[in-house]
């Protein structure tokens, strides 16, 4: 490397383990998730208000399901909205990586699968839901590559950009756990794991909270 070109050091709380899945882990995760997929689609979620159309679509395992559509708004909610039924459970290797990772004794019981097409794209957000924010977030990539992007505590805070590959692990918690971030967009066909083509990524969470009269926690 130049001098004078190191990479700036990634912020407080914020870690980055490039590689932890190898391929075999990759194919095995995978496998996992396509069980999953079957059994809980994935399916296209809305904005609050204006409804309009997330790019990625998604779907979810585990105990909270996250959803988001024009009327109902952010929620975590026990069931998926298409079929109506429970979340499938979260893949055990997923709740390993949880454990090892972060150290965190309590078990996540919110699994995100998101799905980027070669259009998909996650505006700058923090995940501020408060009935997450006891616990880190854990995040892994699978497929195409991805060009993200890790802020500050504010949104006009400079951005750094890291490209995840397949395999690759973020996660974040403590004083890096209300991070700006998001997907800029993902390098379509720059992996082979996906026969499709793009990028899933799974966000790991630990959800605790007193569910409203409908059942669902605000998201
Ligand atoms: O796809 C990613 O790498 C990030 C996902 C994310 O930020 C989220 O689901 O909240
Ligand atoms: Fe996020």
């Amino acid at each position: 490397m130049l001098p004078g070109f190191e990479p700036a050091p990634l912020p407080a709380g914020f870690h980055f383990l490039p590689g932890h899945f190898d391929a075999a882990e990759q194919a095995a995760l995978l496998a996992e998730l396509r069980q999953l997929l079957a059994e809980a689609p994935l399916f296209q979620q809305a904005m609050p208000r204006s409804g309009a159309p997330l790019s990625v679509r998604m779907s979810g395992a585990g105990t909270w399901g996250w959803v988001t559509d024009k009327v109902g708004g952010y929620r975590y909610q026990r069931t998926h909205p298409v079929t109506g039924h429970a979340w499938p459970a979260i893949p055990e290797r997923l709740l390993r990586l949880w454990a090892e990772a972060t150290g965190e004794a309590r078990p996540p019981n919110q699994c995100l699968i998101n799905y980027y097409d070669a259009k998909a794209r996650l505006g700058l957000h923090q995940d501020k839901d408060a009935v997450s924010l006891g616990g880190p977030v854990v995040s892994v990539s699978l497929g195409d590559d991805a060009r993200f992007a890790v802020g500050g505590l504010a949104r006009n805070a400079p951005l750094q950009r890291l490209d995840l590959h397949s395999g690759d692990v973020v996660w974040f918690g403590g004083a890096g756990r209300l991070l700006f971030h998001g997907v800029d967009r993902i390098r379509f066909g720059s992996s082979a794991l996906l026969a499709e083509g793009g990028r899933l990524n799974v966000t790991l969470r630990r959800i605790e909270g007193v569910p409203r009269p409908d059942g669902t926690l605000p998201g």
